[in-house]
Parts: structure tokens; C-alpha cells; sequence
């Protein structure tokens, strides 16, 4: 694994010595930078490698997911985060399990969807390591290729033509809330926290939280919550409009499945519609919103800042 990192690293520093520095439009800090970025990439051990290839003979036909479990019953199709040893942390693989499963519940006959984490977090956000997979084109390429993804992921959420519910277990990072503004409930236990620390990795934010979270808490709440990555105990979140209810992490996943169990019988067609009613003259805009935030964060992917928050976690010389 080390090997194919190398070569990757080396294949994109020989593409870098062929282009002159105006070219790449990036000041000579920029490039030590990204170099740094490349030699670390290719030191770093095989296990962030692993985490995000697609495993061959996975059998998408008959909706086995690795690093999901996907399960239907009483009317409520459960989507479930499961990599608890990563925190839940969305690999590049898994970003499209994600897709393909709300696709599949999308046409399904159940009634309502829900999203949730096993083990301790609901999901701690984008996989750090998902930078690391470099490809021939270099790191442009990379930047590219993951706001593409990044625009089809959240695409798929505002698209979702169901309720929606996320059912927050545990401490949520990143892209896990930000798209929790186009959930149509949100229930979290009292140990879940909520926290967008996009300043404190270079980066900008996604999944149309520019939009819909000034909308849900007011425009300073909000900052306070994207720009300063302040992170919000569950009863904040709820204050202030983000989270439907929180309820005791003892009594939970009782209550909380007790009542979706109640809200699966609602007549099907009514629900649809409603959300159709609710959601739609928003689309148009979430689309466009969706669609600037993935090409704003192509670019912050290739910043200074980005690049040295993401060496730092990977180097494990940080945590939030
Ligand atoms: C690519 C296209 C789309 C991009 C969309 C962009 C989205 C932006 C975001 O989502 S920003 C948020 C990114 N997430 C983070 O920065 C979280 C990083 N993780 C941490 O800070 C901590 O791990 C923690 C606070 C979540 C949990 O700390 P704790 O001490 O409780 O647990 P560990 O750190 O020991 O975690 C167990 C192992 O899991 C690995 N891990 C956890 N989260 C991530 C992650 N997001 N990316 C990669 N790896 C993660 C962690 O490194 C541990 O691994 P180890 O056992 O090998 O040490």
C-alpha cells in the first residue's frame, strides 16, 4: 500500500517539475506546502488507504453496503453509519453507499427513512483520509473530482422525496450536521453534540448549511456556529431550531423508534406530498447554494490552511 502511495506522490511531483510554478498558479510557500502534503501521504501507513477502497465482489445489486447497514421493517427504512471505530467518519466509498441506499429508499415501499451512527458517534464527519487517495492529475485533480462527489452527496439529501429523519446518537462533526438542515426531523440523544469546525481546518461550509442554518437559528447563531465552529450540547441545538427533540440518552432509542414505529402509519401519499409542499420552492436555490459551497471548498481543499489542518490530524498531532 505504502508503494502505491509513493508512486502516486511521485507521479504527481514529476507532473509538478514539468509545469512552471505560474502555471500552477500557486506561490513557492503553496508548493512546499502541498509537497509536504504528497511526502506525508505517502509515509503514512496503510490503514487510512484501506478505509476507503472499494472492496471487490461488494454486490451493490442486492444492497450490501460495507461501511453501512441498511435494514427495512415496519414501515421505516434505517439507513446506519457503521464504522464506530472510525467515529462513523464518511469515507470516499462510503459517501456513495450513502447515495445508493437513499436512492434505494427513495423507491422503496417504506414510509419514512431515517439516518443514524452505530457505537458511540453518530458520525465525525468527513474521513480526513480521504485526501490522501491522490490520483495521476495531482491534487487539482483531487480537489475536482471530491467537490463533484461533494455536490452529488448533498444533491441526492435535497432531492430526497420522503421524510426524512436523523436519529443523532452521539457527538455529530461536519458535513453529519450540516446536512441536517435538509432533514425534515431531527431527534438526538442528550449526549449528542453538534459541531462544524470549519475555520479550525481551512475549510468552508457544505451541505447548504451557508443557507439553511441562517435560516433555522439567525444569522449570528449561525456564525457562530460555521465561522467560529463553536460546538452545541444537544439542548442548544434544539434552542435553537436545529434539533426536533432531545431526549435522555437512557430511554433513547426506545422512545425515539416508539414514535417513529406511530408516524410510519401515516397515510404515505399525504407525507410525500406534504414535503413536497414544504420543501420544493426551496430546491431550485438549495441546488444553486449546493452547487457554489462544493466550488468554493475545490478550492479551500488546496489551500495552505486546509492542507496543514489536514497534515496535523493525519500526523496525529490534532484533534478537535
Ligand atoms: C471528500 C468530499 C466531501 C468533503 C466534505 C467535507 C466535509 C467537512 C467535514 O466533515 S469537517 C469535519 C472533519 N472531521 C474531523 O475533523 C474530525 C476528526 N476527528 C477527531 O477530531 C477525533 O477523532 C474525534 C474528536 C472525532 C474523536 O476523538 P476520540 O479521541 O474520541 O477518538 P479517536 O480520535 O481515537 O478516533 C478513533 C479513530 O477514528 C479516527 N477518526 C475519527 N474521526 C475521523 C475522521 N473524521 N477522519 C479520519 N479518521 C477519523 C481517529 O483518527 C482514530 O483512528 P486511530 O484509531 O487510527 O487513531
Amino acid at each position: 500500500m505504502a508503494g502505491v502511495a509513493g508512486r502516486l506522490a511521485r507521479r504527481w511531483c514529476r507532473s509538478a517539475v514539468r509545469r512552471p510554478l505560474k502555471d500552477l498558479a500557486i506561490c513557492p510557500n503553496q508548493e512546499t506546502a502541498r509537497q509536504n502534503y504528497v511526502d506525508l501521504v505517502s509515509s503514512l501507513t496503510s490503514s487510512s488507504e484501506s478505509s476507503t477502497q472499494v472492496k471487490p465482489g461488494a454486490d451493490r445489486g442486492q444492497q450490501e453496503y460495507e461501511n453501512l447497514v441498511v435494514t427495512s421493517e415496519d414501515g421505516i427504512t434505517k439507513i446506519m453509519f457503521n464504522r464506530p471505530t472510525r467515529k462513523n467518519a464518511i469515507s470516499t466509498q462510503m459517501y456513495q453507499e450513502i447515495m445508493l441506499a437513499l436512492k434505494a429508499a427513495s423507491k422503496d415501499d417504506s414510509t419514512i427513512t431515517v439516518v443514524t451512527g452505530n457505537g458511540d458517534y453518530y458520525c465525525s464527519g468527513n474521513d480526513l483520509a480521504n485526501f490522501t487517495d491522490i490520483p495521476p492529475g495531482g491534487v487539482e485533480e483531487k480537489a475536482k473530482q471530491s467537490a463533484i462527489m461533494l455536490r452529488d452527496f448533498v444533491g441526492t439529501f435535497i432531492d430526497f422525496p420522503k421524510p426524512l429523519v436523523a436519529v443523532v446518537n452521539g457527538p455529530a462533526v461536519g458535513i453529519s450536521v450540516t446536512i441536517l438542515g435538509l432533514f425534515d426531523a431531527v431527534y438526538a440523544s442528550d449526549r449528542a453534540t453538534f459541531h462544524t469546525p470549519f475555520s479550525h481546518l481551512g475549510l468552508s461550509p457544505e451541505g447548504c448549511a451557508s443557507y439553511t442554518f441562517p435560516k433555522i437559528m439567525g444569522p449570528a447563531k449561525a456564525t457562530e456556529m460555521l465561522i467560529f465552529g463553536k460546538k452545541l450540547t444537544a439542548g442548544e441545538a434544539c434552542a435553537q431550531g436545529l434539533v426536533t427533540e432531545v431526549f435522555p440518552d437512557s430511554t433513547f432509542q426506545k422512545e425515539v423508534w416508539t414514535r417513529l414505529k406511530a408516524y410510519s402509519k401515516l397515510p404515505p401519499n399525504s407525507m410525500r406530498i406534504s414535503k413536497q409542499v414544504i420543501r420544493n420552492m426551496e430546491k431550485e436555490k438549495l441546488h444553486a447554494v449546493n452547487a457554489e459551497e462544493s466550488s468554493v471548498l475545490q478550492e479551500r481543499w488546496l489551500s495552505d490552511e486546509c492542507i496543514n489542518a489536514t497534515m496535523n490530524f493525519l500526523s496525529k498531532k490534532a484533534k478537535l
